[in-house]
């Protein structure tokens, strides 16, 4: 097999890593925050109200955008729908460009594919090589378990440890079990309107395992800095989706981890998928694990979401916004500048009663 580039052609048998990195689209997350599209939003905020009502035009744009600005880096995965049946609202404030991937703000690298190491091997890797680069890559971040962190139905083994999956550089095929939140989300996912929080993610018709990957948390990469402030604008309106990136093991190799500071945020306001209307719950069935595809910056991980126990069709997914230890309060997860608290809703028999909001609106 050979195919055209601007660059002149690539054989499939000579230069079979260049065809893989070509073809690799989701995993290359390079994109400028500055490129954001916002020509769809802005039409249809510009549109009349009973245009947008009209045949349920706004709830059928929304829904077709997702799946055409999706169609590459998730192409087998069943369409999102948008449901109310609480109210009149057609579908979530039109205020955002849906995308899965990572736009970078100024002062944020773009990723560091230079210094991405490969593995040479041939069809799957043997997750019990001795000579696999990826299995080692991930050793050396998780020793206490043999080989990659999926399981073979592509599961994860263990939570909260970084997942190297194989990369752009990699010699292995499609079909290597460390290439999973690369594949893309697998599972029909609703994004419905609830009585008291707001719009929340639900799962579709079928039932999702426990372990199994949903979705990326997309959105802006910005720096600490640009995140304080636009913090405080999130503020006035009281809905934030700006998460700090503040993993354990990014801070477990100082001497003081004290004096480790937030690098980089992802800010989900102006673009993002599905996963900015994850909500809180203090008995959450899914959580956030950090993942490393085409990035060898440590403190760039994308963000991915899986599931910590079987989710029932219909059932909403949520995530605890304080991170997987519920009682530690000091490690929250969405940015927590001039938190207030209120009545958390998550409606869970261990609720805490009140979670924090960035404000009052
Ligand atoms: C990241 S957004 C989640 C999506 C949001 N529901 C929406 O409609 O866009 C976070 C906001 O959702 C609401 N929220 C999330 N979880 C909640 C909970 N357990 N109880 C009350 N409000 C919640 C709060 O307004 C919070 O600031």
């Amino acid at each position: 097999m050979a195919f055209h580039h601007g660059f002149g052609v690539i054989s499939w048998k000579t230069d079979r890593k260049q065809v893989v990195r070509k073809f690799r689209e989701f995993a290359q997350t390079g994109k400028l925050a500055e490129d954001i599209p916002h020509e769809l939003q802005d039409r249809i905020n510009a549109l009349p109200a009973a245009a947008r009502r009209a045949d349920r035009m706004q709830v059928k744009l929304f829904e077709a955008a997702i799946a055409e600005n999706t169609a590459d880096d998730e192409p087998n995965a069943p369409p999102i729908r948008v449901i109310n049946e609480i109210d009149d609202e057609l579908t979530p404030p039109y205020e955002f460009h849906y995308s899965n991937l990572l736009w970078h703000g100024p002062g944020v690298p773009l990723p560091d594919e230079k210094n991405l190491v490969g593995c040479d091997c041939i069809g799957p890797c043997d997750p019990l090589s001795k000579t696999c680069a990826c299995v080692q890559r991930q050793q050396q971040e998780c020793d206490f378990i043999n080989g990659f962190l999926y399981d073979a139905r592509g599961r994860l083994r263990v939570h909260e440890y970084p997942i190297f999956e194989c990369n752009a550089m990699c010699g292995c095929s499609e079909d290597c079990i460390n290439r999973v939140v690369q594949h893309g989300r697998k599972h029909a996912i609703i994004i419905q309107k609830t009585q008291k929080k707001g719009w929340g993610v639900f799962a579709g018709n079928k039932r999702i395992p426990a372990h199994t990957f949903v979705g990326i948390y997309a959105g802006e990469y910005i720096t600490d800095e640009e995140g304080e402030k636009r913090g405080k604008q999130y503020n006035k309106f009281g809905r934030t989706y700006l998460f700090d990136v503040d993993f354990w093991y990014l801070k477990s190799h100082l001497d003081n981890p004290n004096e480790w500071d937030v690098k980089y945020l992802v800010d989900a306001y102006h673009v993002g998928n599905f996963t900015r209307y994850l909500n809180h719950s203090c008995d959450p069935n899914c959580f956030l694990n950090p993942c490393y595809i085409n990035e060898s910056n440590i403190d760039k991980p994308l963000l991915a979401i899986f599931t910590l126990r079987d989710v029932e069709p219909g059932e909403e997914l949520c995530f605890s916004y304080y991170g997987l230890d519920d009682e530690d309060e000091g490690n929250k997860t969405f940015s927590k500048d001039d938190a207030v608290y209120v009545k958390c809703e998550c409606g869970a028999k261990k609720c805490r009663g009140r979670m924090w909001r960035d404000a009052t609106p």
